[in-house]
């Protein structure tokens, strides 16, 4: 099964209601799709955001990097060798996580596809159910309030609750969420980078004090302020979470023996895809360190590829942040990944298992 070309296409699909964080608001998801061909006529999918905010990548960049840098390097190879080709990818250019995601995320869908297998069996198998929380945009107190009781009457059991604007107000958030769903759901913040160091620790210590239990708070200082994270991670009882502060494995070794964060947040635009997701696991659970698997605002396409390593990979990365086509107003894709509320399933068919993008605009 040769590599005979690599297409593009749009996928846009309107949130249900927009995604408010310290960092940006949005109302659509628009993604890059990438579509690799093989000679066989097995095709496999990938996916990709431009998050410019967090990864620094653009449609136009996205697209770029793998027309003139990726792509190249691809044609003619066999699907077989697997680590041959992620190898080329990841070496084809620096940076460009979400480009290299998506083409990766395809040719692990066609990988599978090959062995006729659903690709979380190849990734080591597991039990094919796994449950993700929702996100709770930052926005005045009471829509907070009320976004998540409604999030737990649709049956989530744990909340990311979005913070990072002012910190008094963000204290007042979390405390009138957590008395209106307190037992019901479980906790999690993320600043996005939205707080200093000092002030993290303000908050954490008032919330801890006030007796809000916190399941862990995710990003609460700039992506490269370590020294924060290890400040806040020696001052609070409540587990720091890595975010925008680890993409690939080495920042997450670094991280590790720095003892800047309890937990890493794996995400496969910002490790370049799944063989580098796979690394960094492999570290985590070496250093006895838990993950969680996020995502960007993605649909059931590079969502479905991290459910799939999130099942093989379930000893180690334990909690799931796969919300992304619950937020959409509707599920584009028809592949073998389920997504049902806080429910994620998957189906026993090869790859992805992708039969049908709605919405598919072809670019030339
Ligand atoms: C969608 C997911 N729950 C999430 O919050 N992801 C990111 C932000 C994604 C974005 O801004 O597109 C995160 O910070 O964890
Ligand atoms: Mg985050």
């Amino acid at each position: 099964m040769k590599i005979t070309d690599i297409k593009f296409a749009m996928l846009r699909v309107p949130l249900k209601t927009p995604f408010k964080t310290a960092l940006r608001t949005v109302e659509k998801v628009e993604d890059v799709i990438v579509i690799v061909e093989t000679d066989t006529g097995h095709v496999g999918y990938g996916e990709a955001p431009a998050t410019a905010v967090i990864t620094g990548d653009t449609h136009g960049s996205i697209i770029e990097a793998i027309k003139t840098m990726i792509k190249p390097k691809l044609i003619g190879e066999d699907i077989e060798d697997l680590n041959r080709i992620t190898h080329l990818i990841q070496g084809s250019i620096v940076k460009n996580y979400s480009a290299k995601a998506a083409v990766e995320i395809a040719v692990y869908d066609l990988f599978a596809q090959r062995y006729n297998t659903p690709l979380y069996k190849i990734l080591g198998g597991g039990e094919p159910t796994i449950s993700t929380d929702i996100t709770i945009s930052v926005d005045y107190i009471d829509k907070m309030v009320k976004d998540s009781i409604d999030a737990v009457n649709r049956g989530f059991e744990t909340l990311k609750i979005k913070v990072g604007k002012d910190i008094g107000v963000d204290i007042e958030r979390v405390k009138a969420i957590y008395a209106a769903v307190e037992g019901k759901a479980l906790l999690r913040l993320d600043a996005n980078q939205g707080w200093t160091a000092k002030e993290a620790v303000y908050a954490l210590t008032k919330l801890e004090d006030a007796g809000v239990r916190l399941e862990l708070v995710e990003q609460p200082v700039k992506g490269y302020d370590l020294e924060g994270m290890k400040y806040i991670t020696e001052r609070v009882h409540t587990p720091v979470m890595a975010d925008e502060s680890t993409f690939g494995p080495k920042e997450v070794i670094d991280l590790i023996k720095m003892r800047a964060a309890d937990i890493i947040n794996i995400k496969l635009m910002k490790t370049g895809g799944i063989s580098n997701a796979i690394r960094i696991a492999d570290i985590a659970e070496t250093f006895d360190v838990q993950c969680m698997i996020g995502c960007m605002l993605e649909t059931s396409i590079s969502v479905a590829a991290a459910a799939h390593l999130a099942v093989a990979k379930s000893h180690v990365i334990t909690k799931v942040d796969l919300d992304g086509p619950s937020l959409c107003a509707f599920d584009p894709v028809v592949g073998n990944v389920k997504f049902n509320g806080a429910e994620i399933s998957i189906e026993n068919t090869p790859g992805l298992g992708i039969k049908e993008i709605k919405g598919l605009e072809m670019l030339g």
